[in-house]
């Protein structure tokens, strides 16, 4: 309960300068819930005073009254709604931007120990959620609460009996409703996650419907599909089921209420304690009464589970480092591209232990291939070079300084990664090539992709750079999108080349001529290479092989040919002159 207040209160701390606008909203609101509440009070002083008197002035005064109070209403409902959902909406704006700027900041552990799905829930159907809350529910919440209260005076001031009535039917229908919604809640829930495994499998056969034609498994997949679709199926009609009852269940209870009202009141008019516009105040009451009332039940289930999306929202939110980097953090100047690893050690989250006292020196300008056997932790030592992992113990030092005291913007210029498969977003080629300088000019643009042999492909294209990749766009192939990577990699001039397995997914003949053209790319850089290919050796000068975590073979690749070890079994027995 007193988290629940923590998170409502830091959440109404997002309506900043919008603070006004909410405050006037919910006084509008409660202006709207006095208009419904009065309407009653002037009907019973039109019978009583007009129409059973037979006073015509009397009855058209009130009836104007009415109109002018029912104006008002609609009046102060319209602007209380506004101003409240502008407000949410700011306030919404603001923590979107909150949590997606945390998102960003986030170390690369965080998003292995996070599903990207969850991620993308949290800034779209969590934030979806808060603005309902802060627009829609919290508006619904005061203006069922304050009218029950005007209510409930009135009916006081009229006739205790029949209020007490009236307050056990809505004693009824709230917890009706409260049920009715805690109940079906968690059913639609699984609704919508049902909803998101069958677009998933959609998007999945759709996406790789290449693999699903060439395996032919359209069959198995339409059966996992039609499992999938039962379930949904069921869910949708359990709710059904559930609707159907508690639905229905207070319109009963209303139903009963005013007709023991009715019975009541009329015999008591009878005996002249009570008079006709009071009890058609009181059934009017009622009637108004009656979906504010469902409204509140939903509403009060419906707090809770605003404010734990709102809870996700600052969890991502809190767990970003504050700073990317420490106060302290050096820029170099003028690198010259040395990489050390002193006693490295690096446990990923899930426990498995990859480096064990990794020791490594890498040369200025020394072209290196790191080899070994599949998870032997080749990859990892790239990204620590790139601070995507920091050691937990030892250090990674570039030119003698610890990468964790570098300034990322810095590291990012003087050290390039290229990914096994580099990612390509949707926008042009020029944009895609100047993703981390995107006020590149288009010289440098067309220089880097010129060193990387991509320039000739792009210009030949009818838009050239501002070509679109991906869907409706051009489609590139391996070869093409490796090229891009490293335009992309290029174009901040780094003094240090990391390829992560640039030619595994290329047919040969791509391949020969990526390593023939990383030659001249190469060239005046540290580059650490990760492959099992031996074009890849033929680049370099030192070759590493790895194994469980630890350096085993070390030295020229002409040295480690004839050693017996992992290379010389990767040249096939053919030795290094003979490839
Ligand atoms: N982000 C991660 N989270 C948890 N474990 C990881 C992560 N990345 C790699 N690993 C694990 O660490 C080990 C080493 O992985 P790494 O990718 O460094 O090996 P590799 O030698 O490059 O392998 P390959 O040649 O198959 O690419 C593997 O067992 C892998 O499952």
């Amino acid at each position: 309960m007193a988290d629940s207040l923590k998170q409502l209160i830091r959440l109404l701390g997002y309506l900043r300068e919008y603070k006004p606008h909410f405050v006037a909203g919910l006084a509008l609101v409660l202006l709207m819930s006095y208009t419904s509440g009065i309407i009653p009070v002037l009907i019973r002083e039109a019978i009583d005073g007009g129409i059973t008197t037979g006073d015509y002035r009397v009855a058209v005064y009130y009836a104007v009254l009415i109109l002018l109070v029912a104006v008002l209403n609609g009046a102060f409902s319209f602007s209380g709604r506004y101003l409240l959902v502008k407000a949410a909406q700011h306030a919404v704006y603001y923590l979107r931007m909150d949590a997606f700027g945390a998102i960003q900041r986030h170390r690369m552990e965080f998003f292995d120990r996070t599903y990207s799905g969850q991620l993308i829930s949290r800034i779209t159907n969590d934030t979806e959620r808060i603005t309902r809350f802060l627009s829609f529910r919290v508006r619904m919440f005061v203006y069922s609460v304050f009218l029950i209260i005007v209510s409930l005076y009135y009916m006081a001031r009229m006739s205790g009996t029949l209020t007490v009535v009236a307050l056990l039917t809505i004693a009824i229908v709230v917890a009706l409703n409260t049920t009715y919604a805690r109940k079906v809640r968690p059913i639609y829930d699984e609704v919508r996650h049902q909803t998101g495994v069958i677009a998933s499998i959609s998007t999945g056969s759709i996406a790789g419907v290449k693999t699903i034609k060439a395996l032919s498994v359209e069959e198995s997949l339409q059966g996992k599909f039609e499992g999938e679709n039962e379930k949904l199926y069921g869910l949708n009609v359990e709710a059904t089921k559930i609707t159907a009852l508690y639905g229905n269940a207070p319109f009963l209870i209303m139903g009963v209420a005013m007709s023991a009202m009715l019975y009541y009141g009329g015999r008591a008019i009878m005996v002249g304690n009570l008079t006709v516009g009071e009890l058609t105040a009181f059934l009017t009451y009622m009637l108004t009464m009656t979906w504010p009332l469902r409204a509140l039940g939903f509403t009060i289930g419906d707090i809770q589970r605003s404010l734990a999306a709102a809870s996700r929202l600052f969890d991502v939110i809190d767990s970003a480092p504050a700073e990317v980097d420490p106060p302290d953090a050096v820029e170099l100047t003028n690198p010259r591209g040395e990489i050390e690893f002193r006693d490295v050690y690096l446990t990923y989250h899930t426990g498995k232990t990859v480096l064990r006292g990794l020791n490594l020196k890498i040369l200025p300008g020394e072209r290196v291939l790191i080899t070994g056997p599949p998870g032997s932790g080749k990859s990892t030592l790239l990204k620590l070079i790139a601070r995507f992992y920091e050691p937990e113990e030892g250090e990674v030092l570039i030119d003698g300084i610890d990468v964790r005291k570098v300034k990322t913007s810095n590291l990012r210029k003087i050290v390039a990664y290229v990914p096994q498969e580099p990612f390509i977003f949707n926008r042009s080629l020029g944009e895609n090539i100047a993703l981390a300088k995107p006020d590149a000019s288009m010289e440098e643009i067309i220089r880097a992709a010129k060193i990387a042999k991509i320039h000739d492909f792009i210009a030949l294209l009818p838009d050239g750079y501002d070509t679109v990749v991906g869907e409706k766009g051009v489609t590139l192939s391996g070869g093409q999108r490796q090229r891009i990577a490293l335009a992309r990699a290029l174009l901040l001039e780094p003094k240090i080349i990391l390829l992560d397995d640039p030619v595994s997914n290329l047919d040969a003949e791509t391949e020969r001529k990526l390593v023939e053209d990383l030659e001249e790319i190469l060239e005046g850089k540290t580059a650490v290479i990760v492959s099992q290919r031996l074009s890849m050796a033929k680049l370099t000068d030192r070759v590493i092989v790895m194994s469980d975590g630890r350096v085993v073979e070390d030295g020229r690749p002409e040295e480690l040919a004839g050693k017996g070890g992992f290379f010389s079994e990767m040249l096939g027995g053919g030795g290094w002159n003979g490839q």
